[in-house]
């Protein structure tokens, strides 16, 4: 175990929106947050994207995986060679597939071979233990949120809002003094977020993303679809629980008779009641909805969330936080919680039975 005291520590994350490796530094000692340093950002080229996407749902073994991971571990070596001073990495890798309950997790990235290429201890594999222990092993980023509101100094339950391919939320109880007491989080995966957009943007208009959601903004939500998605059992189930990228693929199916403007309409509608029901889920109503992720970014997203969660939906900037690196300071966050034996989730941010410290240490 190392010693107590902050140490500088590298965290990593590649999204299940397959944009790109985000890298951020932090300061801390894994309970407290003593600063944030800088940050970086490696995208994937198109044709590396593609390697990933075929990927997607994949096992370890089966056909091309063993070429994401290479794509992967490039991408992190270019992304993270600038901050090799840093004492401690922590490498989120990317998600291919995520069955909890079933065949387990998979993030492809070999921890190992980035310790030896960067000459730096390289945590990794975060989520296999909670899996393994019977938890969801998603999401992580809750005992970061934990950390965050404790140091802005917010007093009253807030909800953190992940906007990423998937969409994610976590009450915070900032007045308990660890992030595994009993009340202090509940999260859980709220319902996919950018990743059906940005699908659909791809194959009807040859474009990344819904920018600005300048399409969705011009378009009339189909009722009927929305009524049928939302009847989906997922959303009734308490939480906690989690999703794979592509659970939801069939959403776009839903959409296939709307015209492009109206099926945008209709996806960010969607996103937006899925946040809703999260919200519904919540045992204490939150005083504030802080988001993060790259749906924040979408003003007709943030509007319709707002509408139909009766909060005002704020980005996470509005507490000083980066809402584009939230989830890299995360693992960096994490990977320090690992080095020194502390859990990284626990009964109400995975449901997992007891608090657990995931992660695999791999020296350089
Ligand atoms: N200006 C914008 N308008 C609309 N959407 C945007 C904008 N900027 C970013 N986005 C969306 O945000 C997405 C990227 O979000 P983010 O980087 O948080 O995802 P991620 O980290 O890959 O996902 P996850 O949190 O699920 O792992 C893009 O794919 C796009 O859909
Ligand atoms: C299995 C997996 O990679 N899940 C991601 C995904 O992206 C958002 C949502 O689904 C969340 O559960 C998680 O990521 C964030 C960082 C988390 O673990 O908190």
């Amino acid at each position: 175990m190392m010693q107590t005291g902050p140490v500088r520590a590298l965290g990593t994350m590649s999204g299940t929106s397959l944009d790109g490796v985000d890298v951020a530094l932090v300061e801390t000692d894994g309970e407290t947050l003593a600063g944030f340093g800088a940050t970086g950002y490696r995208p994937y080229a198109p044709e590396e994207r593609a390697v990933l996407a075929r990927a997607l749902g994949r096992w370890p073994g089966e056909p091309g995986v063993a070429e994401a991971a290479r794509v992967v571990e490039a991408a992190h070596r270019a992304a993270m060679a600038p901050f090799a001073g840093a004492e401690l990495a922590g490498m989120h890798g990317q998600t291919l597939a995520h069955e909890p309950g079933g065949r387990g997790t998979h993030q492809a990235g070999d921890g190992a071979r980035l310790a030896r290429a960067l000459g730096m201890p390289v945590v990794w594999d975060f989520r296999s233990a909670d899996v393994a222990a019977g938890g969801q092993g998603a999401p992580l980023a809750p005992f970061f949120h934990f950390a965050c509101a404790r140091r802005v100094g917010l007093s009253a339950p807030v909800a953190f809002l992940n906007l990423g391919g998937v969409g994610n939320l976590t009450l915070v109880d900032p007045t308990r003094d660890r992030p595994e007491a009993e009340g202090a989080l509940l999260a859980f995966d709220t319902g996919p977020a950018n990743a059906p957009i940005d699908d659909l943007l791809r194959s009807r208009c040859g474009q990344p993303c819904d920018r600005d959601g300048a399409l969705a903004g011009g378009g009339r939500i189909d009722e009927a679809v929305l009524t049928e998605f939302l009847a989906h059992p997922y959303f009734r189930k308490p939480p906690p629980k989690s999703l794979d990228r592509n659970d939801f693929a069939g959403l776009l199916d839903a959409v296939a008779d709307c015209a492009d403007a109206d099926a945008a309409a209709t996806l960010t509608a969607a996103v937006a009641a899925t946040v809703a029901v999260g919200v519904g889920h919540c045992p204490r109503r939150p005083a504030r909805l802080l988001v993060t992720g790259g749906g924040r970014r979408n003003p007709v997203l943030m509007r319709m969330i707002a509408e139909r969660t009766g909060l005002a939906a704020e980005p996470v900037e509005a507490l000083g936080l980066d809402g584009d690196m939230l989830e890299a300071q995360a693992f960096a966050f994490l990977a320090v919680r690992v080095a020194r034996g502390l859990p990284t989730s626990c009964p109400g941010t995975t449901g997992v039975a007891r608090p657990v410290s995931g992660g695999r240490i791999s020296q350089p």
